[in-house]
């Protein structure tokens, strides 16, 4: 299973991204994965390492198992449909990241019955950390526990209606920026109170993995463990009610949800 030809069409932050992951976990041999790009210089560290790396999507497609499209949204349609004649729907399975393209799209713009998944991960999938979110159609239970097998490698995969795609966009991808920016605001306010910028960022986001942590492994729900840090009369809860006063959880729901109109409404 796991020397299946996959090319990855569209080699961008998230095409790359994949590519890195299925290498690092040993899911995929070097010469088992092909990247596309039209400018192809800037792939040059996969090509060091062994990827294929190709300007001509049609020969890719037509040379693999599995095709991953990471392509913008805006530029998918045009490309995937002067590439049907390339595609196999017998043979061949769609996998595409991009946002907000429905299958019942990918499926008019490629093959009727063509297997196809919509996958949504996000960049943390170069270090095998990501959450990957699938749904699919046409697709055998062989294909779903190929796909789920591949995502698993680059780390956690949650199976999903594909009415909750978007959502899983905003959760999941827009998510890693979210927990970036509060990491960095953490960083500012540790040097106004005395660590140097490195120091403060190691503090700062081992202190989230920390965090992340005993709700994955401890299966907790963050209340239980935010009660265990609010010392009564503390400086926890302090600065907790100060940043809720300031409309911290607030202002948190209300990028989600623009986040998530940004895709649904344009
Ligand atoms: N960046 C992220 O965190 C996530 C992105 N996505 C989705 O993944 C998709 C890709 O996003 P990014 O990687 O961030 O964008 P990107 O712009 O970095 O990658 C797209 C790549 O496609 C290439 N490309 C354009 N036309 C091409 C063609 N005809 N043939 C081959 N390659 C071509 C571009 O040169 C570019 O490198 C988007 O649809 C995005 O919505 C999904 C989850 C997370
Ligand atoms: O910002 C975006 O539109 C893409 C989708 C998820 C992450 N990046």
């Amino acid at each position: 299973m796991a020397d299946k030809k996959i090319a990855i069409i569209g080699g961008g932050n998230l095409g790359s991204a994949i590519a890195e992951g299925l290498l690092k976990s040993g899911f995929s041999k070097p010469g088992s994965i092909t990247v596309t790009k039209r400018n192809t210089a800037t792939l040059a560290a996969l090509r060091d390492k062994g990827v294929h790396i190709e300007s001509d999507n049609a020969k890719a497609i037509s040379e693999a198992d599995v095709v991953v499209v990471a392509l913008k949204p805006y530029n998918v349609k045009e490309v995937l449909s002067e590439l049907r004649a390339s595609f196999d729907a017998k043979k061949q399975i769609l996998i595409s990241v991009v946002t907000g393209v429905l299958l019942d799209d990918l499926e008019k713009i490629t093959l009727p019955g063509l297997p196809i998944f919509r996958a949504m991960p996000n960049t943390a999938i170069a270090i095998q950390e990501s959450i990957t979110c699938i749904c699919g159609r046409n697709m055998t239970d062989e294909q779903t526990s190929f796909v789920k097998e591949m995502f698993d490698q680059l780390g956690v995969t949650v199976s999903i209606d594909e009415k909750l795609m978007d959502a899983a966009t905003v959760l999941g991808a827009c998510g890693i920026a979210y927990a970036l920016r509060f990491i960095r605001a953490n960083i500012q306010g540790g040097i106004e109170i005395g660590f140097d910028a490195a120091t403060a960022n190691l503090i700062a986001a081992q202190t989230v993995k920390g965090a992340a942590e005993l709700l994955i492994k401890g299966n907790r729900h963050p209340e239980a463990e935010i009660d265990k840090v609010t010392t009564p009369k503390g400086c926890t809860i302090a600065g907790l009610n100060e940043m809720e006063h300031q409309g911290f959880s607030s202002s948190l729901i209300k990028g989600i949800t623009a986040s998530y109109d940004k895709i649904v409404k344009g």
